[in-house]
């Protein structure tokens, strides 16, 4: 038996040798999880990745046992993987867990948790990290929304929009991969705020979708004649504030199109992913400076200080009916390779979740 951390959390999930039979083990569970086989090359392939299967052991004091009930696929596990992964590693990852069995006293078996547990049916966790769902939490409301508008997504909208991009009432708010699980939070929070919102996505019925949660402007880029004249037929004046979720091609049209004094908030960059040769963009500096412009980059980690606030008013607005959300759900662990690969095919309206 091996133990240690593992790249899933920097943080204390017990690292278990493939087929180990401890010895000692009165009730063993069996675990499945999902290695990276290879490293990506392009665009994520089903091969790349292995399903494995453990026995845990018992637990020891202090530890619990969790099983994985919805489990989140992002884009992010792209690039991680390629930057802090090596080939063996379980998939980096978070979910919605069940306590099954406790040894902790700060934990009761039944309880819910939000875990850094990687792509694992079950695991063993001494507890700390694990983050119970915010009080008030409807009994109505799927717990798989823990994942997405009331979970980590939801937290990169609100202190993306609100800390970095510090939008202002009456302001104009451009959005792209908008119907996904961030762009979605970052349009309805841009309304809740008194913004214009326009959000650019991949289909006519995302654009539809956008629409009815309150978008003033939405357009698909894939089918635009030109993604220029769309953004300028959105907002003639302009924009204030942009949201960039993809990058590339897009970013380096659309920021021609910022007003004076405007805020770019770089959140990530789905569009460049999978590219294996660096590309050439645009260069950005004239822009910059004569529009005194401001860009900057943001990783929503670096927020989790406040995100007992931030969860709270993010449940606030979803229990209000103020911020309406949309889950994708794979059902099926086996079919978690699918669902992560279908992000980069733009197959999820709203958040993209694997149901176990
Ligand atoms: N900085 C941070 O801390 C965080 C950053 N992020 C980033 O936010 C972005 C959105 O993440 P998330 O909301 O979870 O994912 P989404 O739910 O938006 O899913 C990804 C979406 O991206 C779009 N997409 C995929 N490939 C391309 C492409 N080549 N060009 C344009 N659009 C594409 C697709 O939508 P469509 O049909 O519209 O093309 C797809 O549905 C990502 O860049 C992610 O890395 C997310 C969380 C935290
Ligand atoms: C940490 C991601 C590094 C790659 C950066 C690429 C794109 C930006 C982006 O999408 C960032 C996402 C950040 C997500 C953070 C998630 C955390 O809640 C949990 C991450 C899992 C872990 O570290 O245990």
């Amino acid at each position: 038996m091996l133990s240690g951390t593992d790249k899933n959390n920097g943080q204390n999930i017990e690292m278990i040798q493939r087929h180990s039979f401890p010895p000692s083990c009165s009730k063993m569970v069996t675990a499945k999880a999902w290695a990276l086989k290879k490293h990506f090359d392009g665009l994520p392939k089903a091969s790349d990745l292995e399903l494995i299967t453990t026995e845990l052991p018992n637990l020891k004091d202090g530890q619990l046992l969790l099983e994985s009930v919805f489990l989140s696929v992002d884009p992010y596990m792209r690039p991680y993987s390629q930057r802090d992964m090596k080939e063996g590693d379980i998939m980096v990852g978070t979910q919605v867990a069940r306590i099954v069995e406790s040894k902790n006293p700060a934990f009761t078996a039944g309880t819910f948790v939000v875990a850094r547990g990687g792509w694992r049916t079950h695991f063993i966790s001494d507890g700390k990290d694990l983050l119970l769902l915010p009080s008030g939490w409807p009994e109505s409301l799927p717990k798989s929304v823990a994942l997405g508008t009331v979970g980590m997504p939801g937290l990169t909208a609100y202190f993306g929009l609100l800390e970095i991009c510090k939008i202002k009432p009456g302001e104009t708010v451009l959005v792209n991969a908008a119907a996904g699980a961030v762009g979605s939070v970052v349009g309805q929070i841009a309304k809740i705020g008194g913004c214009k919102v326009v959000g650019s996505t991949g289909s006519d019925d995302k654009v539809a979708y956008l629409k009815s949660i309150g978008f003033d402007e939405a357009f698909n880029y894939k089918t635009v004649a030109s993604l220029d004249e769309a953004l300028r037929k959105a907002s003639p004046d302009g924009y204030d504030c942009f949201f960039d979720n993809v990058g590339g091609e897009f970013s380096s049209v659309a920021i021609h199109q910022m007003k004076m004094f405007g805020r770019i908030v770089v959140c990530g960059a789905v569009s460049q992913y999978n590219n294996t040769v660096p590309q050439k963009g645009t260069f950005v500096q004239f822009p910059i400076v004569f529009k005194q412009l401001r860009m900057e980059g943001f990783i929503v980690t670096n927020w989790y200080n406040r995100q007992e606030e931030a969860l709270k008013a993010l449940l606030k607005w979803v229990v209000e009916g103020k911020l309406k959300f949309h889950e994708h759900i794979t059902e099926g662990f086996e079919n978690m390779p699918m669902a992560f690969i279908g992000l980069f095919k733009g197959e999820n309206l709203g958040k993209a979740i694997v149901k176990v």
